[in-house]
């Protein structure tokens, strides 16, 4: 219920904005941790510093900006990427689900699957401009898109790294990870917790193009340009003709997927592992 208010409430702030700023003749709207721009292409830049992780408030600020997006019918197409220097995201949120207790957990869930859902079925252009880190949740949203440029930065990597973390990528994940780069080279990398380089990502299909990260953006909008000069109505039944099946596959069991998720990471063993990543992580800093 609370959520559901704070929802409203968003909704209706980022539409006041939204108009203040069209008045300042910048065509673009924002929460706090999501900023669109509309003049152009569309670009959704995600600013949830330091890493993009994908909180609670930031999945919904996300879910409301995509709708917002859909809702407008001059928009065709989006480009997302960040605007925290060298992360596209770090994922989900692992303070979301650390020490929380199992509503808490369920709600999470929910709000998750509410935005892959939408992400994976947008009837809009996708295209990731990934200038950045992009492990797991991260790289979800990546690959909900249409089409993934990369920066060629070695240092930044992509990939389904959740086996490193003591957890397992949840089946709709591995969906469409398998429906990206095969069943094969999906075993593999989700059993590894692979995290690719941006030319081993592009060898094996997780990105379909590695630019120098300066080109990033422009490469991002060429080929919006690209899939824009596409009628609408043949590429949206297209693409619905492909994701179908493997987003009913988790429509028809939402339920029971945030009950599966809830028990497992409520789990002591889960809770340890997920507290070991985490010190791992602060022990990185020195
Ligand atoms: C059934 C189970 C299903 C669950 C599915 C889960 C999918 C997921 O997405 S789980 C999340 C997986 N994400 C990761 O493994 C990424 C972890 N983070 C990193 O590897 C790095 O932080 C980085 C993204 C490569 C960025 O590195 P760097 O720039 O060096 O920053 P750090 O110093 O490491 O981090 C800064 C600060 O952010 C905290 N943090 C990092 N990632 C997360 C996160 N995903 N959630 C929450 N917080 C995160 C990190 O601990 C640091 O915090 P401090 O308080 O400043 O120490």
């Amino acid at each position: 219920m609370a959520l559901a208010a704070a929802r409203r409430l968003l909704l209706h702030a980022g539409s006041r904005l939204g108009r203040r700023e069209a008045v300042d003749g910048a065509r673009r709207f924002a929460n706090k941790r999501v900023l669109v721009e509309t003049e152009g292409p569309a670009v959704m830049k995600l600013r949830n510093p330091p890493v993009n992780s994908l909180s609670l408030e930031c999945l919904t600020e996300f879910t409301i900006s995509l709708e917002k997006l859909e809702n407008d019918k001059s928009i065709r197409g989006v480009i997302l990427t960040s605007e925290c220097p060298g992360i596209f995201s770090a994922g989900l949120d692992l303070l979301e689900m650390y020490g929380r207790n199992p509503a808490h957990y369920a709600e999470y869930w929910k709000n998750v699957q509410e935005l892959w859902l939408r992400l994976y079925t947008s009837n809009m252009i996708l295209v990731s401009a990934i200038n950045g880190a992009s492990p797991a949740g991260g790289c979800l949203l990546a690959l909900c898109c249409d089409y993934r440029v990369m920066a060629d930065n070695p240092k930044y990597t992509i990939g389904l790294n959740e086996s490193l973390l003591g957890i397992v990528a949840p089946f709709w994940f591995k969906d469409m990870y398998v429906n990206t780069i095969g069943h094969r080279e999906a075993e593999r990398a989700l059993q590894l917790g692979t995290l690719f380089s941006p030319a081993e990502a592009l060898k094996v299909g997780v990105v379909d193009e590695v630019v120098p990260e300066d080109q990033v953006h422009s490469k991002a909008r060429s080929v919006m340009t690209k899939w824009l000069a596409i009628p609408d109505h043949s590429r949206q039944l297209t693409k619905n003709m492909m994701r179908k099946a493997t987003a009913d596959n988790l429509i028809k069991q939402r339920e029971a997927d945030i009950q599966n998720f809830t028990s497992f990471i409520s789990k002591d063993s889960i809770q340890k592992s997920l507290h070991m990543y985490l010190e791992k992580l602060k022990q990185k800093k020195g």
